[in-house]
């Protein structure tokens, strides 16, 4: 039977990047949430994500909810589900698959708040696992409704926004520090979203609607978190947007699963 893996999507609320010479300490500080996640199998010829050939080399296929490309972190979990194969499950393999991410500029800190694990992750210092630091911090169980908004390239967001995301992220990061808190994460992460110009004023109102207890935009992701009682109502408000998805929010890691 083959080996399989699951790994958990991250959506980063806000954000700093950390640019160096070198990919190891180049990341990002900030926080998000582990949701999801994948399931990699290592199996057949080819990199696969859901329906997509990425690589022809390689044997893995990912299977996910979430898209790639929107804003879910879904290179990084290929990178991870890649590096892992190759280099098995240890703190080496996400250092390649960071490297991989800073490299192709898809990400900067999802490796780091994966390899972490948790719910609510929190980077404090930029890096690769090993080098930058996270920890996570507990999530109330209340329900995540995303929309896929838009599918934007990574690198390209981070080129035209560099300058309101690095005074915002600023910002953004130094007031999580003061008092970190689930709370806190939800206030800042929304008003970093409304700056960065990732959110409009039609998804904001969503937020008047009842069980509402927060939301952001990240990149091409609606993201409302929403007391349990209150999902399916809400979900159905967001479905205008885009496709929907419900989860909720719990602890989560990279782990291998039975086969
Ligand atoms: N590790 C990888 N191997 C092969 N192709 C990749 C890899 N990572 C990303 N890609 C390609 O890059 C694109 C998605 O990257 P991008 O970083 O923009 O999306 P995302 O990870 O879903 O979003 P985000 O990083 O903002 O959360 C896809 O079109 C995919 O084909
Ligand atoms: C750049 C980024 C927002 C892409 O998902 C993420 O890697 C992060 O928070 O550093």
């Amino acid at each position: 039977m083959a080996k399989r893996l699951f790994i958990p999507h991250h959506i980063s609320g806000f954000w700093l990047p950390v640019y160096t010479d070198d990919p190891v300490t180049t990341g990002s500080v900030g926080a998000g949430v582990l949701v999801g996640g994948a399931v990699a199998v290592y199996e057949g010829v080819g990199v696969r994500y859901n329906d997509a050939l990425l690589e022809r080399d390689g044997g893995v296929k990912i299977a996910s909810p979430f898209p790639l490309g929107y804003g879910y972190a879904a290179s990084a979990v290929v990178a991870i589900a890649k590096a892992i194969g190759e280099a098995g499950l240890a703190p080496r393999a996400f250092v390649k698959a960071h490297v991989e991410e800073v490299s192709r500029r898809t990400g900067l800190g999802d490796v780091l708040a994966i390899y972490t694990g948790g719910c609510l992750v929190a980077r404090v210092k930029a890096g690769a696992p090993g080098i930058g630091e996270a920890y996570s911090m507990p999530c109330p169980k209340v329900g995540v409704v995303t929309a896929d908004l838009a599918q934007i390239s990574t690198g390209h967001m981070l080129t035209s926004r560099h300058s309101v995301i690095a005074s915002a992220g600023a910002e953004a990061v130094a007031e999580f520090l003061k008092n970190p808190s689930f709370e806190a994460f939800l206030k800042i992460a929304l008003n970093f979203s409304k700056r960065v110009g990732f959110l409009d004023a039609r998804m904001e109102t969503l937020g008047k609607l009842p069980g509402v207890l927060g939301l952001f935009a990240k990149k091409g992701v609606l993201v409302v978190f929403v007391e349990r009682d209150w999902i399916l109502d809400v979900a159905h408000a967001v479905e205008a947007l885009g496709k929907v998805h419900v989860e909720t929010l719990r602890e989560l890691r990279v782990e291998p699963l039975l086969p």
